[in-house]
C-alpha cells in the first residue's frame, strides 16, 4: 500500500470519538490528539493523512474527490445530498431531527401555512413536503431554539439529543423526523482508484464496530 489516503473529520462533538475509533483500529492518532491550530495531521503508522473540517465541508471536499473519505453525520449528508457511496454507520453521534413546537401549541390545528425555522431547511422541506404541506421554510445558522420563543417560527426541525436544550426553552418534540449517527462516507473515485487500502480501512473498522456490539 504506497498511496496515502485523505481522510475529512467532522470537528467538534464528533472528533473525539473519530479519534477514539482509529485508534481501536490500531491508528496512530497522536498528532490529532493534539492538533493546535493545525488542520491536517499525518497518521504515522497508516498510509493516511486526516483533515479536520466542519460539517458541511467534509461532505463538499469526500465530494470533489480532495479527500477520498470523510466522517459525518447523517443529518448534514441528509442536508447536503449524497454525489458519494455511505458505506458504514459508525454508531456514535446518535441524535435525532425533530419537529418541536411551543408547549400548548396547536401545531397541525390550523390552516395557516407554518413557519418552520431549521438549520437545516432541505430536510425540513422534504418531511413537510411528504405529508403535502405547505409550509415556509426560515434558514437559522444555530440556537434555532429561540425562533418559536421570539415567534418567528411557529415550529423549528432541529437536532434532539437529550432533549435538554427543548425542555429549558419551553418547546416539546412532537414528531420525529430522521434518526442520526455519524457515518463513514468515500468517494466514488477514490473507492475505485484506492480499493485495496480502502477496503483494508473499512474492514478494520468493521472489525472494531463489531467488538463494539
Ligand atoms: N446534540 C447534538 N447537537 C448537534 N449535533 C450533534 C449532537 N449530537 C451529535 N451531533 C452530531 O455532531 C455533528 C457536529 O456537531 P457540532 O455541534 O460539533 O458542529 P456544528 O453542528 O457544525 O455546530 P457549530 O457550528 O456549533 O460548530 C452534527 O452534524 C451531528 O451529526
Ligand atoms: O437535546 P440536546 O442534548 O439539548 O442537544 C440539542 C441541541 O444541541 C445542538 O445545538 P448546538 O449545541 O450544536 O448549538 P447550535 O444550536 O448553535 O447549533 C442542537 O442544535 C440543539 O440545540
Amino acid at each position: 500500500m504506497s498511496e496515502r489516503l485523505r481522510i475529512a473529520l467532522t470537528k467538534g462533538r464528533l472528533q473525539d470519538q473519530s479519534v477514539e475509533l482509529f485508534e481501536a483500529m490500531g491508528l496512530d492518532c497522536t498528532p490529532v490528539r493534539h492538533p493546535g491550530r493545525r488542520l491536517v495531521h499525518a497518521i504515522p503508522n497508516y498510509p493516511l493523512d486526516a483533515v479536520l473540517a466542519k460539517a458541511p465541508d467534509v461532505i463538499t471536499y469526500v465530494e470533489h474527490g480532495v479527500c477520498d473519505l470523510g466522517i459525518a453525520g447523517k443529518d448534514t449528508i441528509l442536508e447536503q445530498g449524497k454525489s458519494f457511496y455511505e458505506v458504514l454507520d459508525l454508531g456514535f453521534g446518535k441524535c435525532r431531527f425533530a419537529l418541536a413546537v411551543k408547549q400548548g401549541t396547536d401545531f397541525y390545528g390550523t390552516y395557516k401555512t407554518r413557519r418552520i425555522a431549521t438549520k437545516y431547511p432541505n430536510v425540513a422541506r422534504k418531511f413537510f413536503e411528504e405529508k403535502g404541506m405547505d409550509v415556509s421554510i426560515i434558514k437559522i445558522e444555530g440556537s434555532v431554539e429561540l425562533a418559536p420563543i421570539l415567534d418567528l417560527a411557529d415550529a423549528i426541525v432541529d437536532i434532539v439529543e437529550t432533549g435538554v436544550t427543548l425542555r429549558e426553552n419551553g418547546l416539546i418534540p412532537i414528531e420525529d423526523v430522521a434518526q442520526v449517527s455519524a457515518r463513514l462516507i468515500v468517494n466514488t473515485a477514490s473507492m475505485k482508484l484506492h480499493k485495496a487500502v480502502i477496503d483494508d480501512f473499512i474492514s478494520r473498522c468493521e472489525q472494531e464496530l463489531e467488538r463494539r456490539r
